[in-house]
């Protein structure tokens, strides 16, 4: 067994791991990163980026099939599973390259491979060869795909996303499982490239979304496309010949079989804690085992330990995972002086059609507040119409007596770009009037958002002449 004692070491390769580590070498250079798996990031490797590439995909073969629409006929539109896979993999390969590169960039002295696990406080064990005593230790082991251990028996016809990535071909159908913020980018997009998709929820969830009627629209606008139940009471699933059989209770309260080729759990994901032998040390740890942290500075209590990224199950985004990390880096770098970081307005984007996003506080958030709520419609949206992208619905929420803006959520076209302006908004404290000082152009979607603004403007200037 080999022994090093470094100032600060970084679990975990990943996103928050790699800005943890440069931001810690801004302080000292006696930093070790620690990695058990293969470089190259989740997000690169099995997340935003390939998710994105089979996006990109789909929207190409679904725009070809719409065409009609606006009176260009596409003859006949076939989709090519193998060629499909074969640039999500080479893209997703070159980005992943980008990130190997990067990290094996870093002095060799500054690197160890292995899994971690902590044997006290201070030391952690690195496989079976090396053991590192650390002053300081920021943990960024990330998080994996969580599902019911039963599904186990469905041997290789389970999936996870990980899976679907590594693909050769595009298989014939598949039940999703979980139509949350994975389930729906990737159900979707397989569906639009020509799988038999049936998607599969639990309590009535669509996306990240927590405001009913958002909610409500976004499951009509899914249900027209596939076949959708957000709670639905599956009674049997087992694998058979050739795939999976689902036995389940429709929208008609019917009892329907169906063979799959493959389920794919997008039931959520956990944060990688097990196996870090935290029961060694002192840390404190919540209910479901994970380190108790402030989400300003990613201390753990008063300890030498920071944790950044999806590993801390606050904010599991990439954006987030990554100033995590340099708050994290940067704490335990110059470590006994913890400082709060900066921390953006709350911004999350799926990345299905339309797209759904939030931004601020949530609904669920916010109920029992005394708020105004301004809607838009984007059925009836002037230039969503023209697009024909004429779906869903944004709702804005703000505070009764202040008119200060206070979140949003919404499906709508474009949903990204209409969450950035809402999310500068929010980040700035602005107020819905500020905000309709704003310059809005013709004819843009945003108008929409002016709509849903005008609507809370009014509603506040309603509840002021009540109350005088
Ligand atoms: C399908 C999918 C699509 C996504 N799309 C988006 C998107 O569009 N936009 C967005 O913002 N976010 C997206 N995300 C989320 C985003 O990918 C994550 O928030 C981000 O990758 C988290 O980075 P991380 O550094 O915390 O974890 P990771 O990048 O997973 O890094 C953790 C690293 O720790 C290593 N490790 C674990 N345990 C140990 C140990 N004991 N010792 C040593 N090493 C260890 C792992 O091998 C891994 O390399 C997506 C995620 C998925 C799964
Ligand atoms: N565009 C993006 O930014 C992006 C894309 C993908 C993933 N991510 C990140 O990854 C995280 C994890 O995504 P996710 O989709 O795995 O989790 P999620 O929490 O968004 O969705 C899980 C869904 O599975 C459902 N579910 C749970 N158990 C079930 C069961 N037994 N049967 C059927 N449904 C069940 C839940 O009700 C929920 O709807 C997200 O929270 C997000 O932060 C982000």
């Amino acid at each position: 067994m080999q022994t090093r004692d470094v100032d600060v070491a970084v679990i975990g390769a990943g996103s928050a791991g790699l800005v943890a580590y440069r931001s810690a070498r801004k302080w000292t250079k006696n930093v070790v990163l620690i990695e058990g798996g293969p470089y190259g990031t989740t997000c690169a490797r099995v997340g935003c980026m390939p998710s994105k590439l089979l996006i990109a995909a789909a929207e190409a073969a679904h725009a070809a099939r719409e065409a009609s629409e606006f009176g260009v006929n596409v003859d006949s539109v076939t989709v090519d599973g193998r060629a499909v896979m074969n640039r999500v993999r080479r893209e997703r390969d070159r980005f992943v390259g980008f990130v190997v590169e990067g990290t094996e960039n870093i002095p060799e002295e500054n690197r160890l491979r292995g899994y971690a696990r902590f044997l006290d406080d201070h030391r952690l064990q690195v496989d079976d060869h090396t053991i590192v005593t650390a002053r300081r230790i920021v943990i960024a082991t990330g998080s994996s795909p969580s599902y019911p251990k039963a599904w186990d028996a469905l041997g290789n016809r389970l999936l996870v996303n990980d899976d679907i990535f590594g693909w050769d071909d595009l298989p014939r159908s598949v039940a999703v499982f979980g139509p949350g913020v994975i389930g729906l980018e990737l159900g979707q997009a397989l569906h639009r490239l020509g799988v038999d998709v049936k998607m599969f929820g639990l309590g009535g969830l669509v996306g990240p979304l927590t405001d009913p009627a958002v909610v409500e629209s976004a499951r009509a606008v899914f249900s027209k496309e596939f076949y959708l139940d957000a709670d639905v009471d599956v009674r049997n699933m087992e694998r058979v010949e050739g795939g999976v059989r689902i036995e389940y209770v429709d929208h008609d309260g019917h009892l329907q079989t169906s063979v799959v080729d493959y389920v794919v759990a997008a039931t959520g994901r956990r944060p990688n804690v097990a196996g870090l032998g935290l029961e060694n040390t002192r840390l404190p740890l919540d209910d479901r085992g994970i380190p108790v942290f402030d989400d300003q500075t990613l201390q753990v209590g008063r300890s030498h330990v920071f944790i950044a990224g999806d590993v801390n199950n606050d904010r599991p985004l990439l954006h987030e995972a990554a100033d995590e990390g340099r708050i994290a880096g940067g704490n335990a770098g110059r470590f006994f002086r913890v400082e709060p970081g900066k921390r953006t307005a709350p911004l999350a984007v799926v990345f299905s059609d339309p797209q759904i996003a939030m931004v601020g506080h949530t609904y669920r958030a916010l109920e029992g507040q005394d708020i105004v709520v301004g809607e838009v419609s984007f059925e009836n949206q002037g230039r969503s119409r023209v697009m024909l992208k004429n779906q869903g619905l944004l709702r804005v929420y703000a505070d009764a007596e202040t008119g200060c803006f206070l979140g949003a959520e919404m499906i709508g076209p474009r949903a990204e770009h209409l969450a950035h302006l809402l999310a500068w908004s929010y980040q700035s404290g602005h107020s819905i009037q500020r905000m309709l000082e704003m310059p809005f152009y013709h004819p843009v979607i945003e108008e929409g958002l002016r709509t849903a603004l005008r609507d809370a403007n009014a509603k506040l200037q309603d509840r002021l002449r009540r109350a005088a």
